[in-house]
């Protein structure tokens, strides 16, 4: 008789007793057990992690500076200055404009523009809020009270470090130096919380915020609110541990980088002299124009050492952050409590741009250099006027040098 795998098959399968195909079936379910348990482990790994790490701080700077490397980051956000338009889209028309800048291009690696699907793609960044109303953006989920989502990337936290001021300070370019290092993450938008959104509340505040790893110093800036009248006691009630880092630039090239942005977008507006002055006759200056008003740091630092301590403060000098961007990164690295990550090999002069750029944007290879917003020319101002704001502002820079106990060389 002939060979017939058919046929040798079919009686086996036809004829296999219950007991064999109960074991087959074991056999099958045992697989599946095993293939659950290996996803499970998978995808819950992280959580027990975190909270061995709470329990553990001793390890978590090294840990987080391991594992923020893994974690992406949104990139260059340098012309979303105060305005800024995050995760989710907004109408650029509803923002200040004397403050905010609309201009959304996005020069990466020191040319082109960010599309706005770039920027939306921008993860960490917090988003901007002036276009999000409460309603629009998704509510966070609460867990404790100390911070809100949790998965393998880490958790939200509310800032312990925030650039406070001021405008045209030089602020986008000391944040994007310092997200180069690792234990720093940033919100990439201005939040604008402690000035224009505080009636939403810190957990929405809170949600604009990077997500960060034990160890990892969460932070945000926003110049205006060195201005702002009502920000030091709101983020005193938020923490009073918060560390509050300005950068001063002398009062008149800031007055004057502050008009240039405006004119910028409103070409139209009166020359900067007819502006400076209340009566050009007799010289008086017009300290109710913001670009001048901005300039009397001494005035507004008054008002934030009411509830924050001087070594809780930290004056960086916009010359020197341009002239020695290392060295100034050094000073803010210590106040921080951070290691000296940041050094001399990380900056390069782009002599094209005029100042310091990145050698590697955080998260690229590529140099990096601020957008065309930052480093723009300054119109020609007499030098007459000039020189009487100078004199105008002469005496709240000494008083300013002595409150911070720090010449910064303006006059
Ligand atoms: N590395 C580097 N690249 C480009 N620009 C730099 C840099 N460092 C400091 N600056 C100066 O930053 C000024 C803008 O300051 P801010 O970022 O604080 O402006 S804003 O208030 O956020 O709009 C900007 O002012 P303008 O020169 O008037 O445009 C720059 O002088």
């Amino acid at each position: 008789m002939e060979y017939s795998p058919l046929r040798a098959q079919h009686p086996y399968v036809l004829s296999a007793s219950p007991v064999r195909r109960k074991l087959a079936l074991f056999g099958i379910m045992l697989v599946l057990w095993v293939y659950v348990l290996y996803s499970c482990v998978g995808s819950c790994a992280t959580v027990p992690s975190l909270r061995a790490d709470r329990q553990r701080p001793e390890h978590a700077g090294l840990r987080s500076g391991i594992e923020s490397r893994l974690v992406p980051r949104a990139r260059g956000w340098e012309d979303y200055e105060q305005t800024g338009v995050g995760v989710f889209s907004r109408d650029l028309n509803n923002v200040n404009s004397d403050e905010g800048t609309n201009d959304r291009t996005f020069p990466r690696d020191g040319n082109d523009a960010e599309t706005e699907t770039e920027r939306r793609r921008g993860g960490d960044a917090g988003g901007d809020t002036g276009g999000q109303t409460g309603g629009e953006r998704r509510s966070p989920v609460h867990s404790g009270g100390l911070s809100t989502f949790s998965n393998g990337s880490g958790i939200k936290r509310l800032p312990q470090a925030i650039i406070v001021g001021v405008k045209k300070g030089g602020t986008r370019a000391l944040l994007e130096f310092l997200r180069v290092h690792p234990d720093v993450r940033a919100a990439g938008a201005e939040p604008h919380f402690f000035d224009r959104f505080y009636d939403n509340g810190l957990d929405w505040y809170r949600d604009l915020m990077p997500k960060t790893l034990e160890g990892q110093i969460t932070m945000e800036k926003t110049p205006s609110y060195f201005v702002t009248r009502e920000a030091p006691a709101r983020i005193y009630s938020m923490s009073r541990s918060t560390k509050l880092i300005v950068v001063v630039r002398d009062p008149v090239t800031r007055a004057i980088s502050d008009y240039t942005q405006t004119l910028s977008k409103k070409p139209d507006i009166p020359s900067f002299e007819s502006l400076t002055f209340k009566n050009r006759t007799t010289g008086l200056i017009d300290t109710s124009w913001s670009a001048i008003q901005i300039g009397i740091y001494a005035k507004h630092l008054d008002n934030w050492l009411q509830f924050f301590p001087m070594r809780q403060i930290l004056f960086v000098s916009g010359e020197r952050l341009i002239s020695d961007p290392a060295g100034e990164l050094g000073r803010v690295q210590d106040f921080l409590g951070l290691k000296r990550i940041i050094t001399d090999k990380h900056f390069y002069f782009n002599q094209t741009k005029g100042f310091p750029c990145l050698k590697k944007a955080e998260g690229s290879s590529k140099p990096h250099c601020l957008g065309k917003t930052k480093g723009r020319t300054h119109p020609n101002i007499h030098p007459e006027v000039v020189q009487r704001l100078r004199d105008f502002y002469r005496p709240f820079n000494m008083k300013f040098y002595q409150m911070t106990g720090h010449n910064f060389g303006w006059d």
